[in-house]
Formats: C-alpha cells, sequence, structure tokens
C-alpha cells in the first residue's frame, strides 16, 4: 500500500492548487474550532455556576479516545492527541485561567511532564522542592500540582510520599500522567571540544554506557537538577568560550536556556518512564477506568500486612504499585502506599476499604482517578 512519502503516487494538482485548497480547508477549521469553543465557554458559566471542577481528566480520555477512533488518518494519532491536548488547553483559558505548579526550574522533566499534560494556554509556577507542590496547591494558590511518583528504573520519589504522609488529607489526586524520559547532550560548543558535562548524578548512572562509548575522559559534575546544569553549561560557555561545557537534559530546557542538541536520546534505556500525579483540592469523577491511592498504616502484629492484601486477593482487586516508608510516628513501623485498580465510588473498593480499616491503625484514600493510558 502507498503510504504519505510514497514517490510513485504523483500529486493530482498543481502546487498553487494545493496550497488553495489547504487555505479553504483552514478556514473553514478554524471556523469549527471557533464553534467548539463557544461550547466550551458555556460549559464554562454552567461549571462556574455549580462548582464543577474546570479540569476534568475522564472527560478529556473520552474525548481524545473518540477521536483517536474516528481519525482514519494520514495523521498519526499522536498528532492527533497532542493537537486536541493543545485544544483542550485553549479552553481551560476560555473556562478559567488555571495555574499549574510543578517542581522547577523551569526545563525540568516534571516541567515536560506539566506542558505535555495541560498545553500552552495554562500558566505555570516553578516550585523549589516537592513539598512546595503540595503547599500550593494545598492553600488553593495553584489549582493544580504535578509531582512525580515513579520512575521505571529508579523507582519511587522518597519526597512525594513524604509529602503525602504529611499532607496527603488536605489533597487529592486527580490524575495520573506516564512521560517518557529521554537525555540529550546539549552544549554551544561542538561535539569534539566537549570536556565537562553537568547533570544529575542519576541522569549520569543512565547514561553510563553512552558515556563511557563516546566522552571517556570528560568530566562528570554533579548538579541539583538536569535544568539547572544546562543554565550551568550555557553560563560557563559564555564566560570561558572554550572550555568545553555541556550538560544532559532535556530538549524543553535546550530550547529554553538557548544550549544547542548534539546529541538525542543517550539513555541506555530508552524505555525510561516517569509517572506523575496531577494533585487537586478538588475529587475526580469516575472514567469507567480508574485506580485509587490508598496509604494505611498497619498494627504491629505478625501478619499485619498479610491480612491487608488477602482483603484485595479476596475481592479481586488488582493493585498496580505498592511501596513503603516509615510512618514517621514510632520507630520500625511503616506506612504503606498502594494502588488498587477500581474507583473509590464502587461497591467492591468501599467493601475493602471498610474491611482494611479492622486491620490498620489508620487508612487514607488519596483519591481516584483515571488511569493514564499512554505515555506522552
Ligand atoms: C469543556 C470542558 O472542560 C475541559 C475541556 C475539555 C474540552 O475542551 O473538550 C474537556 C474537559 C475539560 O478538562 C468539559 O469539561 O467538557
Amino acid at each position: 500500500m502507498a503510504d504519505a512519502h510514497s514517490e510513485s503516487t504523483k500529486p493530482t494538482l498543481s502546487l498553487d492548487d494545493l496550497r488553495e485548497r489547504i487555505d479553504q480547508l483552514d478556514s473553514k477549521l478554524v471556523e469549527l474550532l471557533n464553534d467548539r469553543a463557544k461550547l466550551v465557554v458555556e460549559v464554562g458559566k454552567y461549571k462556574r455556576g455549580t462548582g464543577v471542577p474546570i479540569y476534568a481528566p475522564h472527560r478529556e480520555q473520552a474525548v481524545l479516545q473518540k477521536v483517536l477512533d474516528a481519525s482514519r488518518g494520514p495523521l498519526p494519532a499522536s498528532a492527533i492527541e497532542a493537537i486536541w491536548r493543545e485544544l483542550m488547553s485553549g479552553s481551560f483559558a476560555l473556562e478559567l485561567p488555571l495555574r499549574i505548579g510543578y517542581l522547577g526550574p523551569a526545563g525540568s522533566f516534571s516541567h515536560q511532564a506539566a506542558s505535555k499534560q495541560f498545553g500552552s494556554s495554562v500558566s505555570f509556577e516553578d516550585l523549589r522542592d516537592i513539598r512546595a507542590v503540595f503547599n500550593e496547591v494545598a492553600r488553593g494558590h495553584c489549582n493544580y500540582g504535578l509531582v512525580p511518583i515513579e520512575n521505571s528504573i529508579g523507582g519511587g520519589i522518597v519526597e512525594t510520599l513524604d509529602a503525602f504522609l504529611d499532607v496527603g488529607r488536605e489533597i487529592e489526586i486527580y490524575a495520573e500522567v506516564q512521560i517518557a524520559i529521554h537525555h540529550n547532550l546539549l552544549a554551544n560548543c561542538e561535539p569534539k571540544d566537549v570536556k565537562r558535562i553537568h547533570s544529575k548524578p542519576e541522569v549520569f548512572a543512565q547514561c553510563r554506557h553512552w558515556l563511557g562509548a563516546q566522552y571517556p575522559g570528560a568530566e562528570l559534575i554533579a548538579a541539583a537538577s538536569s535544568a539547572r546544569a544546562v543554565q550551568t553549561a550555557k553560563a560557563e560557555e559564555m564566560l570561558e568560550p572554550g572550555r568545553g561545557s555541556a550538560a544532559i537534559g532535556s530538549h524543553l530546557a535546550g530550547q529554553l536556556y538557548g544550549v544547542n542538541l548534539l546529541f538525542e536520546t543517550i539513555e541506555d534505556d530508552p524505555n525510561n518512564i516517569t509517572r506523575f500525579f496531577v494533585i487537586s483540592k478538588e475529587a475526580a469523577q469516575p472514567s469507567g477506568d480508574d485506580k485509587t491511592s490508598m496509604m494505611f498504616t498497619t498494627q504491629d502484629k505478625p501478619g499485619a500486612l498479610v491480612e491487608v492484601l488477602q482483603v484485595y486477593e479476596r475481592a479481586g482487586i488488582n493493585l498496580t504499585h505498592i511501596d513503603k516508608r516509615p510512618s514517621g510516628r514510632e520507630n520500625w513501623t511503616y506506612t504503606f502506599f498502594v494502588d488498587a485498580v477500581g474507583h473509590r465510588e464502587e461497591k467492591k473498593i468501599i467493601d475493602a476499604i471498610t474491611e482494611i480499616k479492622t486491620h490498620c491503625k489508620d487508612v487514607t484514600v488519596l483519591g481516584s482517578y483515571p488511569r493514564s493510558k499512554r505515555i506522552l
């Protein structure tokens, strides 16, 4: 079958005619987009009048699924999804401007996740640590916050779990976002001149083989974040041209700070994914395919954890994630974090939570949210 790039199919119209057709379609498209936007403005009035949350991840999943199912190509699904995400971002601006907090500085992977999820029509606030993201959402300064919960290579993010321990009762997990983490070598010198490379120690570990093969003699310098590393590489090369300063960071950081992309996707395992939670003060509605996150502290007796896990087993509830942290109250007592498939309004989850409470010192439901189906 001929594809979009096939040489054998000759265009049926002249270039001018093709562009004329594109212009005609564009004017129809812009009219349709604005018709859609007028409906969104009405939805906004309804929401402001009733207190229904502006950002509705369950509805966004349904909208995306409908357009992806309706698309017959040749635009790839990823392009359709990116267009609709930006369209829905524009909707926020019409309904109520949203402020999204993330772990900064700008150009961090949290920033990348936030811009992929919320598009460019919202305002972003880069915060100094994960705890600040929780605080700004809890005090209503940010409508939503984005926090990393787990990386497929590095495991659970301790700062996020500890923040849930402290303020988990004041906020709700509202949505789940997964992004592919790709590392890139960025520098404003020639590839052959790179001598010093800045980044986070975890990032060096994830690119160890590539660095060993390409830059065995380079000095690796630890930075607090990969975005900060890109800023430093830029500043060093400006102050002292020829020093050979580079950084490993995101595309976005390179664009934001004006540092060139020398090599992309340099991580040893390209299947590197970070899962984030969108946190909010509101609870998300069921989408039909949801997860519920909860934390519980078991009683100090033999088999306490097994008893809890058996409740899930008997109820036929699938657990997709389990983690633990010291409870912070008494030495050697632990708080467990689990993600279970199902919404907290479903009877099987309600019954399981009721039973788990009889085996635990305390149980907190951190939120139910649509299960993320795509890696952004
Ligand atoms: C328009 C709405 O608000 C937002 C924008 C959406 C859209 O543009 O389709 C979908 C869900 C919401 O996040 C809605 O809730 O329907």
